[in-house]
């Protein structure tokens, strides 16, 4: 395995949407400025430290044949995707890669050798997550339906015994960040054997 990846593992954010990664994520990332390297897009087209790599239609159907994605997709006619190697390029940086991904990512990111940290954002209760979709004001009827039900799988899989490697409640917003930082800081490890 490549010394970046040992030492810069990459780790994996996951929970369901509307349990609070996009904040706890932001407050990690201002506290630990040019530690970080993000490299999946947020749907609301945010690409915070984020760099695309271009390529063609044929290249890009070719890493996909290749298994080489964690995630891709398909909107408006353009493809976009997170490579394993765009991962191992922000290890070779020094820098820590965040995945925000959903349990579909988790499980391919399990096959890959990005020797990756699983983390959890697990709402205090699927009523409490409810409420926080609905004043955040971006869902309509049917995506909050659907992201519920998402939301039921999700806590499903978290429950099955290795699936993440650290579960944190999102419920005093303080106690969580401090708990969530705590983890991926490591004393300043972030995860690394030595
Ligand atoms: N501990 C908390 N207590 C109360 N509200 C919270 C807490 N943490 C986050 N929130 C609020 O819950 C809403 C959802 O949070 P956020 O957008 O960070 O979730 P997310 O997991 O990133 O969702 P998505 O995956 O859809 O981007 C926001 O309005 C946020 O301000």
């Amino acid at each position: 395995m490549a010394a970046s990846i040992q030492n810069c593992r990459p780790v994996v954010v996951s929970g369901p949407s509307g349990t609070g990664k996009s904040t706890l994520l932001k407050r990690l990332f201002a506290e630990f400025p040019d530690t970080f390297g993000f490299s999946v897009s947020r749907k609301d087209g945010e690409v915070e430290g984020q760099h695309y790599y271009f390529t063609t239609k044929e290249d890009f159907l070719a890493l996909v044949e290749a298994k080489g994605f964690i995630e891709h997709a398909q909107f408006g006619g353009n493809y976009y995707g997170t490579s394993i190697q765009a991962v191992k390029n922000i290890a070779e940086q020094k820098r820590i890669c965040i995945l925000d991904i959903e349990m579909e990512g988790v499980k391919q990111v399990k096959k890959t050798d990005l020797n990756a940290r699983f983390l959890f954002l697990a709402p205090p209760s699927v009523e409490e997550l409810e409420r926080r979709l609905r004043s955040r004001g971006t869902e309509t009827e049917e995506s909050l339906g659907k992201r519920l039900a998402q939301a039921k799988a999700e806590l499903e899989y978290s429950k099955q015994p290795g699936a993440h490697d650290k579960i944190v409640v999102n419920d005093d917003l303080e106690t969580a960040y401090t708990e969530f930082r705590d983890w991926i800081v490591d004393g300043g490890k972030f995860g690394a054997s030595e």
